[in-house]
């Protein structure tokens, strides 16, 4: 969200507000808690009016959507509005706090999620669909992995109900849509038609699309028309198709992504019929009879599982060498050059000093104890202990770390996160050879940039740092983001990613590659 600072918020009567837990492009959310009741944590959105309407929303456009999904939020899988209320240049919403945190921050790129985690998160979302349509009569019309939230127990939380609308009138009947809104790649083919079409059977569609998602950890194409070739492909081949970005899908898998993504949207199973498929009907053991966790430990576990950088030498060089050319110039991020608008520069951050990530600690009730006390062991030593309660740091060599296996719980912190005890003067070159190498633009140079602030501000006063990354991934979308650096304690800093815009897949990619070029700097749990 950009103009504004924390100072121009509207106070909200009964409510304290906290610290930023997320951002997106018109809105910063905030943690926050009930003056009467400080056990009663939520979750509080403001929007700012003025930036919405620099994009072309207008007021009616940003209220009508809170209107929307307060009229069908009684659901145990779709996030719940409290309140909301609007100022002069905020709209701000109640929420109900999903402390899982994001669920496309668990889906490891390339590699998916588990497949009993796919059922389950298939079976919850299911679910959502099958009240909004058949008990509210709304389409919610953008289901991705980025508007899927979950909650200490690893629920799935349906969120953003902005491109949401009712299709069936009071009178009975059904109201078509023909807007072209949406994200391309979960689109229904028929929304790219021209054509007017029914929202709800979009809906399913990208459910489909979603399932692949999660059980593979890439799209099955960039848009559902023939010009793309994957897309092509799969049309071609009736939907029977084992090569490529499907290889890896069980044939069990397949039988119900092939009834799902059926482009006929008249041939296309309808959420009832979702309802009486085995990948629906399968009891999960770690789900109760209503489809919520039972066991989010077992759950978190399975989930956390897939997640995983790898720093080895053989990464570096199959990252490093381009075997087309062997130049070692080349990744795979993205296909083009990079264009002007493309930067990455460093500033302080003056406007938002408790920014998401970093005040994302280690997710323990005991570090601070465990540091305080711990005075005997070297500096060094204790920071690996310290990071070892982390999931973040832990996902680095979690294979052979006893310690993994106790941190599996939901929580919010931000996957795409590792810790350091260089020095920036060590970091920053890295990261300018690293972010160059993924072919982003460096504007200015990071290291003069951050000694130019620290003669101004002192060492202390230049932290948090951001790094401002503005990019295309390899389809040419935009990919938007800051990399925020801040100081835990003494010198052992949290260096994290936090996406604004793009496709989440990419952006995990993307600080992959980031870390494997850094690596030597990265701080490893024991
Ligand atoms: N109720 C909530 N509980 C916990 N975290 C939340 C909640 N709502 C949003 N967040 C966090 O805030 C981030 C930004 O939320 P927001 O709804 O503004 O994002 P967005 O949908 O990505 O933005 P955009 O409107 O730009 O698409 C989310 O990615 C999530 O991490």
């Amino acid at each position: 969200m950009s103009g504004i600072d924390d100072t121009s918020l509207p106070a909200i009567k009964d409510v304290v507000i906290g610290e930023t837990i997320g951002q997106g492009a018109f809105a910063c959310v905030k943690n926050a808690y009930l003056k009467v009741d400080p056990s009663v944590v939520i979750a509080v959105k403001f929007v700012h009016i003025p930036t919405c309407k620099q994009f072309g929303l207008t007021e009616k456009d940003v209220v009508g959507e809170i209107i929307l999904h307060s009229k069908c939020c009684n659901h145990a899988n779709i996030l719940r509005v409290i309140d909301c209320n609007i100022t002069r240049d905020h709209l701000w919403i109640a929420m109900e706090m999903a402390d899982g945190g994001d669920l496309f921050d668990k889906i490891e790129p390339d590699v998916g999620v588990d497949y009993e985690v796919a059922q389950f998160y298939f079976q919850q979302l299911v679910n959502a669909i099958t009240y909004l349509h058949l008990e509210c009569h709304i389409a919610h019309r953008d289901i991705k992995p980025e508007n899927i939230l979950l909650d200490k127990n690893g629920n799935l939380k349906l969120a953003d109900f902005g491109l949401a609308s009712r299709f069936k009138r009071r009178d009975g009947t059904l109201r078509l849509s023909s807007d072209q809104r949406g994200s391309p790649q979960y689109m229904a083919p028929e929304v790219l038609m021209g054509v007017k079409y029914h929202p709800e059977k979009t809906d399913v569609w990208s459910v489909g699309v979603l399932v692949f998602v999660l059980l593979t950890g890439e799209v099955p194409w960039e848009l559902p028309i023939r010009t793309d070739e994957n897309f092509e492909e799969f049309i071609r081949n009736e939907g029977n198709i084992t090569m490529g970005r499907w290889a890896s899908i069980e044939f069990r898998h397949l039988n119900l992504l092939r009834k799902i993504l059926q482009p006929d949207p008249s041939k296309r199973a309808t959420i009832q019929d979702l309802r009486k498929h085995p990948w629906f009907l399968n009891q999960l053991s770690f789900a109760n009879s209503e489809g919520l966790c039972s066991n989010p430990a077992l759950l978190a576990k399975k989930l956390f599982s897939n997640l995983r950088v790898s720093l080895s030498d053989d990464e570096y060089m199959r990252f490093t060498q381009d075997p087309l050319t062997g130049t070692g110039q080349s990744i795979d991020f993205r296909a083009t050059q990079p264009a002007d608008s493309d930067y990455a520069g460093l500033q302080h951050d003056t406007l938002n000093l408790d920014a998401v990530g970093c005040t994302q600690k280690p997710y323990t009730q005991n570090t601070t104890e465990l540091l305080r006390n711990d005075l005997t062991t070297s500096q060094s030593s204790r920071w690996t202990r310290f990071i070892n309660t982390d999931i973040a740091a832990l996902q680095f060599c979690h294979k052979n770390n006893p310690s993994f296996a106790s941190q599996f719980r939901f929580n919010p912190i931000r996957l795409t996160k590792f810790y350091s005890v260089q020095e920036m003067e060590v970091i920053l070159p890295l990261f300018e050879q690293a972010l160059r190498f993924a072919k982003i633009n460096i504007k200015p140079d990071l290291l003069s940039d951050f000694l130019n602030l620290k003669s101004s501000l002192g060492y202390e006063g230049v932290f948090p740092l951001v790094i401002n990354i503005r990019t295309q991934d390899a389809r040419g979308s935009k990919l938007n983001g800051v990399i925020i650096i801040k100081i835990v304690r003494e010198n052992l800093k949290s260096i994290s990613f936090e996406r604004k815009a793009g496709d989440p897949l990419d952006w995990r990619r993307l600080f992959k590659k980031v870390a494997l070029f850094c690596r030597e700097v990265i701080l490893v749990p024991d």
